[in-house]
């Protein structure tokens, strides 16, 4: 204990709480935002995984290149030898020349679509799947500190935001940098003198279109950022639509979520203005530049230095050169929204759990002799750092034993479970389950010796049966049922006209409180595991529900070693001990008879909670 106290260790220990919190918490939460100028580069390793579609994509952006920069060629050729020397019959060979080239470049332009639109949905569904793997990776401490819209706009909002642009932009980007660099060279084979004029106009327009586009993409991130709280405001409110209602809320969340909209339509129509200005200002210089070009043309025309044909040619490459780059600077714009979004994504795939996996983990004992021990618990939560929950608890469950825990709201019952299941790492002492220390065995063997029933009783969407089969994945009909009948559920599924097919809608909406709990306990049986972990709900069902949930967790309990968060009078006075908590400690145990004889802060306690 001494050692605990001491200011070092106090120090080492918040600097470590620090830095295992700033693990989880996403950067821009954290700093507003990274101020990296290239998170697009997080997007190659995923591209790079398709080496041959990627090869293919190249190869018919090449061909559609060269074909669209060949036609100019011909057509240059046709006002010579057509307009000028009027030979005809070469006309007509360039014409099918021109009409057969036209051919190639339709076939090659669509597969160089096709290619790089599935490319781009190949790295989505890529990243899209990465992402959530990584959040199923990730410890509660993550959901605890990041809002879960946020989390949802980043793996749909901002994951859409870079399939466009995979989808669209890029294949003009590299569409374009390949017709740029090949009209340029064009030009400068037709004629060295006017295209050395155009490699003077190319820079006065690049600069500015590159610094706008850093502008602008300050700007998108902002709005993401908007969006994502929007997401989150939305997804809360959904949530507690009932809540909302009852206290007549509906006005403040338009109000806020109105805030919210208009906030993110404000840093979307600056980043707007600041496009549409960019667009003015490479169009007006390359609209100039043209009749530049047409003026110094005309006059080498007339001194004899280049053929009209030869300007013809030019001007269409020009034009080419010039149209790419309005394209670019159009869709550096959109790169620089895609580069926030990209950003936004990466961070999550930055985050990296608080609790650490064992890295040689030990196995647990098997049978399991269903065993927990907690040794001199400390515990605070990250989130929490200066608030002590449990301060040094010990306490022993034997096999088959049922322990109530008992205590004044926030004394830690809750948490101790968190603690068994690793859910969190305890800030000292330590805690074992079937003699091994959480810590030193692995997350899923160590979680598959707890069937936990919680509090509120949590439905995910689907039918009666799936949600009862969650407890075994790859349990028969036969044992979906078995446990229904035991937990009481059957009872209720036999007055429904699907019966187990019965949708139960999101959350549970469409069972009552008591129906959710049995369903909730009949997935407990069907798991099967050695510990019982039960967090009985306060809510008061009327009698009836009472008795049968009551009856459920009997059956439920039978065989294994059981903790509970007790609530009711009948599950106290059956447990074969009883633990209460208050500030953080066991300060007494017994069974409810020996307590109460005691008459300490357990039989008050007991006078408030268990009266009726
Ligand atoms: N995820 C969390 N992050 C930060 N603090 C938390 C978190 N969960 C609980 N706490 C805090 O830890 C303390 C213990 O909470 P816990 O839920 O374990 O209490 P409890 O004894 O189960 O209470 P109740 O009987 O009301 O459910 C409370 O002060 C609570 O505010």
């Amino acid at each position: 204990m001494s050692d605990l106290s001491s200011p070092e260790v106090k120090d080492a220990k918040a600097r470590d709480n620090k830095s295992r919190l700033e693990k989880v918490i996403l950067t821009s939460d954290r700093e507003g935002g990274t101020k990296s100028s290239e998170p697009l580069k997080a997007l190659l390793p995923f591209l790079l995984k398709y080496p041959y579609r990627l090869g293919f994509t190249a190869l018919f952006l090449l061909v559609a290149a060269f074909a669209a920069l060949a036609i100019p060629f011909f057509a240059g050729n046709i006002i010579d030898e057509g307009f000028v020397t009027q030979n005809l019959g070469v006309v007509n060979s360039y014409s099918l020349a021109i009409i057969a080239i036209a051919g190639v470049l339709a076939v090659a332009s669509a597969a160089r679509f096709y290619f790089i639109s599935v490319i781009g949905m190949r790295v989505i569904t890529d990243i899209r799947r990465a992402v959530f793997d990584h959040l199923m990776n990730m410890d509660v401490v993550f959901f605890d500190t990041n809002r879960t819209g946020e989390l949802i706009s980043r793996i749909t909002s901002d994951v859409s935001i870079v399939r466009g642009a995979l989808d669209s932009s890029l294949p003009v980007v590299l569409r374009s940098g390949v017709m740029l660099a090949g009209a340029v060279i064009m030009m400068f084979v037709t004629s060295f003198y006017l295209a050395s004029a155009v490699v003077i106009i190319i820079p006065v327009l690049v600069f500015p279109v590159v610094w706008l586009g850093k502008y602008i993409r300050g700007l998108s991130r902002k709005q993401q950022d908007k969006i994502a709280d929007l997401a989150a405001l939305a997804t809360e409110t959904f949530g507690a639509i009932k809540t909302i209602k009852a206290f007549t809320r509906e006005d403040q969340r338009n109000e806020e979520y109105g805030e919210y909209a208009e906030a993110s339509y404000q840093s979307e129509a600056s980043r707007l203005l600041v496009r549409a200005g960019m667009i003015a200002f490479v169009i007006f210089l390359t609209a100039s530049g043209i009749v530049g070009l047409i003026w110094l043309g005309t006059q080498l025309v007339s001194s004899g230095q280049i053929t009209v044909g030869e300007l013809g040619q030019f001007l269409i490459y020009a034009m080419m050169a010039t149209g790419t780059l309005t394209g670019i600077s159009e869709i550096l714009g959109t790169l620089q929204t895609v580069a926030g979004a990209t950003e936004r994504i990466t961070e999550i795939l930055a985050t990296e759990p608080s609790i650490d996996a064992a890295e040689n983990p030990i196995a647990l004992p098997v049978p399991s002799p269903a065993t927990v021990t907690f040794d001199d618990v400390h515990f605070q939560y990250l989130t929490r750092e200066d608030e002590a929950v449990l301060n040094g608890i010990s306490f022993d469950v034997k096999s088959g034993e049922t322990i109530a825990l008992v205590g004044p709201s926030g004394a830690g019952k809750s948490t101790v479970f968190s603690l068994l299941q690793r859910f969190y790492d305890v800030s000292g002492g330590s805690i074992r389950v079937d003699g091994v220390d959480v810590r030193e065995a692995e997350f899923t063997e160590l979680r598959k010796r707890f069937a936990y029933v919680e509090q509120d009783a949590i439905m995910f969407s689907g039918t009666i049966a799936e949600n009862i089969r969650f407890g075994k994945p790859d349990a028969s009909d036969e044992e979906v049922k078995e446990a229904a009948r035991i937990a009481l559920v059957d009872e209720f599924v036999q007055r429904l006209e699907h019966g187990y097919e019965s949708i139960v809608g999101e959350r549970g909406v469409m069972l009552s409180g008591g129906q959710k709990q049995r369903v909730a306990i009949a997935r407990a049986l069907l798991k099967d595991a050695p510990i019982l972990l039960l967090d009985e709900a306060t809510s008061a069902l009327d009698a009836e529900s009472e008795t049968k949930v009551q009856q459920a967790l009997e059956r439920l309990m039978v065989g294994r070693t059981t903790l509970v968060v007790a609530h009711r009078l009948a599950t106290i006075k059956n447990a074969d001990r009883i633990l209460v908590l208050e500030g953080g400690k066991v300060i007494d145990e017994g069974t409810h008879d020996q307590l109460v004889e005691k008459g300490g802060r357990y039989a008050e306690l007991a006078k408030l909670q268990f009266q009726q």
